[in-house]
């Protein structure tokens, strides 16, 4: 597992994970995926790429080696993304379908908000076009009943939550998955919550069936903006959390604040 701490954050206690981290439970539960393509060199929608076409996305990269042309232009709702991985044929540095696999973009800085209630936030170093990557939530995958406890005891000790929760459907099947970046998590863990975010989450599949979650700008962002996204709406699932009264209070400040942040009593 690579280790990489590219960003300044303030506390000691965390230790900085690139990718999600699985227990040892969840790692009994993980597959290979089977969707791959037989691309020659890079991927699109002409090369009639597997990965692309189970996704429904849309991209565009005008140079490989420069990450600022890689956006996602569009995609199809409640699908998730499939991206290119090791066992597609293609060629891994032609390959623009692979924009969580290329990492946090550079000048993202993490640092208190001017609201401290909110604690820290991450801001954008300098302009982020609509559709660009920004960064995955990565942190440790662990079961609902880890989450649970976990959830309990950081609402007895009033600690930040960082848990999160996804749940998908599959025709009658539903499957949830916790990710919990408290400890071992990477900048995602420090994106704010907001009512009227420039930021979506959408769920991609890589190597396997564990969801990740890649935060993508959903709007053209300006230097020194706070970058959020709402964390009750998924791209696919139009709301993963629920309100309810007695809840943090959310300081989002937009026009259209629902009150508090959206809580999923999948956890409680
Ligand atoms: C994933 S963390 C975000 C990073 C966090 N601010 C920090 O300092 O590490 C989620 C926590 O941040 C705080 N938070 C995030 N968005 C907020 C908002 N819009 N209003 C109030 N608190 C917020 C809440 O305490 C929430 O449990």
């Amino acid at each position: 597992m690579e280790c990489i701490d590219n960003y300044e954050h303030l506390s000691p206690q965390v230790m900085y994970f690139a990718k999600c981290l699985p227990s040892r439970e969840i790692e009994k539960t993980m597959k290979p995926t089977s969707v791959f393509c037989n691309c020659k060199d890079s991927c699109s929608e002409e090369t009639n790429c597997n990965c692309i076409k189970r996704s429904g996305t849309k991209f565009c990269f005008t140079d490989v080696e420069d990450l600022e042309s890689y956006r996602l232009v569009a995609k199809s709702v409640n699908r998730p993304t499939y991206e290119c991985n090791d066992q597609c044929q293609c060629c891994a540095s032609l390959c623009g379908n692979k924009l969580v696999q290329c990492g946090p973009r550079k000048g993202l800085e993490v640092k208190l908000c001017e609201d401290a209630r909110k604690g820290e936030g991450v801001f954008a170093g300098d302009p982020i076009a609509h559709g660009s990557f920004v960064c995955e939530y990565a942190g440790e995958i662990i079961s609902e009943k880890e989450a649970s406890i976990r959830f309990k005891l950081n609402a007895k000790h009033r600690r930040m939550n960082y848990i999160f929760c996804i749940d998908e459907h599959f025709g009658d099947n539903s499957v949830k998955t916790f990710i919990d970046p408290t400890v071992y998590g990477n900048i995602g863990r420090y994106i704010n919550h907001s009512c009227d975010p420039n930021c979506s989450m959408i769920i991609t599949r890589i190597h396997d069936n564990i969801p990740v979650l890649g935060i993508y700008a959903c709007r053209d962002i300006k230097t020194g903006e706070e970058l959020s996204y709402d964390y009750g709406i998924s791209d696919l699932s139009g709301g993963v959390g629920e309100l309810e009264p007695n809840r943090t209070k959310c300081l989002c400040g937009s026009t259209n604040c629902r009150g508090f942040l959206p809580y999923d009593s999948k956890i409680m």
